[in-house]
């Protein structure tokens, strides 16, 4: 490799400082991206595949490793659903096993905030920033249905629009949990609670009543780094007022950079400057030796993922009907959407309430360019991405993220363990050259890695309702 310029001092073009790209790997979880048909697939469920992958990022100095969640397995029309990836272990022991083979990277986890209890996870993410060294990240997820609630309850589920509002409550008492600790609460001298170390906690607010005291320390990174996912103006809002990162699905350039511009521009009015909040869209990286071989293999890839079948279960889940007589290489149907019948899929993570403007958009996107059922499915279910030759790629990305349509990316293989390897050994080498990508980890956290601020305990606004104790109330030293 060429001697890179320093990352620090590299500039871009224009003369601003150069912008450092953060990039995550995505480890399949939910939705089926994974062709399970090509023999290079491996299991997604064994150990060695998830380390493979981990291993993998680090060498290549990637920011972090990403995991999504489902919390059950979808149903399309009572079967389980053959978009999703089926059989998957829970996301915290993944991660705390990765920290054990991992020293750098960043260990970053889906978990949903409507299903689960604050003391619980601000307990499983501190203690995963402890064990890690300050390499825990929670993407907090806000899925409300109640198929996936009754997982978890007698039928009790979230109205759809208090998701974010409970999602806020949560994080404001983890906060509070995670800040009832101070940095040198325990006396290192004899092994015990300085007086007003650890301090009680007493929250009584619209969907939760917590008191008590927190067991677990604060961890390196003083709470773990906060992903959000959710696109709603409600999810933006929340993301501005929360999140360090957003992970979209906003990947193509204009869309990216209108959304980039949205979603920072809400964070003057939650106190924040733009770099405390970085976006980080999914995309999927095809290389070839030349652009057209790159096109040609990036049309294959899709075509594996979405054979005929495939194609018309997700229309059927637009339609809320039966389009099994349907040919998936034929027009769209011509019968409208059953409005009666839209739960046909069961455990979806994106809400369609009315079918009618999607389906008239697709049939005019149809006509205009000549698409079957499969194309069009093919198309609009599209991660979006970067497809070319490694220099063509290294390019582009570079482009997103030096012209604010995002500040980097997360990495979705369609192979599991191995999907990134071409990415990892070609064009993050592109990157670095350019000085746009780290070639050595300078810190040890994941905070570090991001560029973002270690919050001090107590800066944090207590939630609606709080009635925390502020002072020293006991300590275990005895007096
Ligand atoms: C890019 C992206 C990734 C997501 N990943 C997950 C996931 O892994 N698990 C999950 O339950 N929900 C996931 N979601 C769904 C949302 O968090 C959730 O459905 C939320 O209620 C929708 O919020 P919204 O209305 O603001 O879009 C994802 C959403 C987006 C945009």
């Amino acid at each position: 490799m060429t001697n890179p310029t320093p990352a620090s001092t590299a500039r871009s073009r224009d003369g601003r400082p150069r912008k450092q790209i953060h990039l995550g790997a995505h480890f399949p979880g939910v939705n089926n991206t994974t062709v399970w048909s090509d023999p290079a697939s491996r299991s997604q469920i064994d150990f060695s595949s998830f380390e493979y992958l981990a291993r993998r990022a680090e060498e290549a100095k990637l920011d972090f490793f990403f995991l999504a969640e489902g919390l059950r397995l979808r149903e399309h029309k009572g079967q389980i659903h053959d978009l999703d990836v089926v059989g998957r272990p829970d996301t915290l022991p993944v991660l705390a096993a990765l920290a054990a083979v991992t020293d750098r990277l960043g260990l970053a986890g889906t978990v949903n905030t409507t299903f689960n209890e604050p003391y619980e996870l601000a307990r499983q993410f501190a203690s995963l920033d402890i064990l890690s060294g300050g390499r825990a990240a929670w993407n907090l997820v806000t899925s409300p249905d109640a198929f996936t609630g009754a997982n978890f309850r007698r039928g009790g589920f979230l109205p759809y629009e208090e998701r974010y509002e409970r999602a806020g409550e949560l994080v404001a008492l983890a906060r509070q949990l995670w800040d009832s600790w101070d940095d040198d609460a325990v006396d290192t001298e004899d092994g015990l609670v300085r007086p007003g170390g650890v301090r009680p906690v007493a929250h009584h607010g619209k969907h939760f009543e917590v008191s008590g005291r927190f067991e677990t320390p604060r961890g390196p990174q003083g709470h773990p780094v906060l992903f959000q996912a959710g696109d709603s103006a409600d999810g933006r809002d929340f993301a501005a007022a929360t999140a360090d990162v957003v992970f979209s699905a906003h990947s193509a350039f204009e869309d990216g950079q209108a959304f980039y511009a949205d979603v920072k521009s809400r964070l003057a009015a939650h106190g924040r400057d733009r770099d405390s909040l970085k976006i980080l869209p999914a995309t999927v990286v095809v290389l070839g030796d030349t652009a057209e071989e790159a096109a040609e293999r990036a049309r294959e890839i899709r075509l594996q993922q979405v054979p005929g079948r495939t194609a018309i279960a997700f229309l059927e889940q637009v339609w809320g009907r039966d389009l099994t007589a349907y040919d998936p290489e034929g027009p769209l149907p011509d019968v409208e959407p059953d409005l009666e019948h839209l739960s046909i899929t069961r455990g979806r993570v994106r809400h369609i309430s009315d079918p009618g403007p999607v389906v008239r958009g697709w049939r005019e996107k149809a006509a205009a360019n000549g698409w079957s059922i499969r194309d069009l499915v093919i198309e609009v279910s599209g991660r979006g991405g970067f497809v070319g030759t490694a220099q063509q790629v290294a390019d582009d990305i570079d482009r997103h993220v030096q012209e604010d349509a995002s500040d980097g990316f997360i990495l979705v293989p369609h192979l599991t363990p191995a999907g990134l390897d071409d990415v990892f050994d070609q064009v993050v080498p592109l990157l670095q050259e350019r000085g746009s990508f780290r070639t050595e980890y300078t810190g040890t956290t994941l905070r570090e890695h991001l560029g973002l601020e270690r919050p001090e305990a107590g800066t944090v606004p207590a939630p609606a309702g709080d009635t925390v104790a502020a002072g020293a109330i006991s300590s275990a030293r005895p007096s």
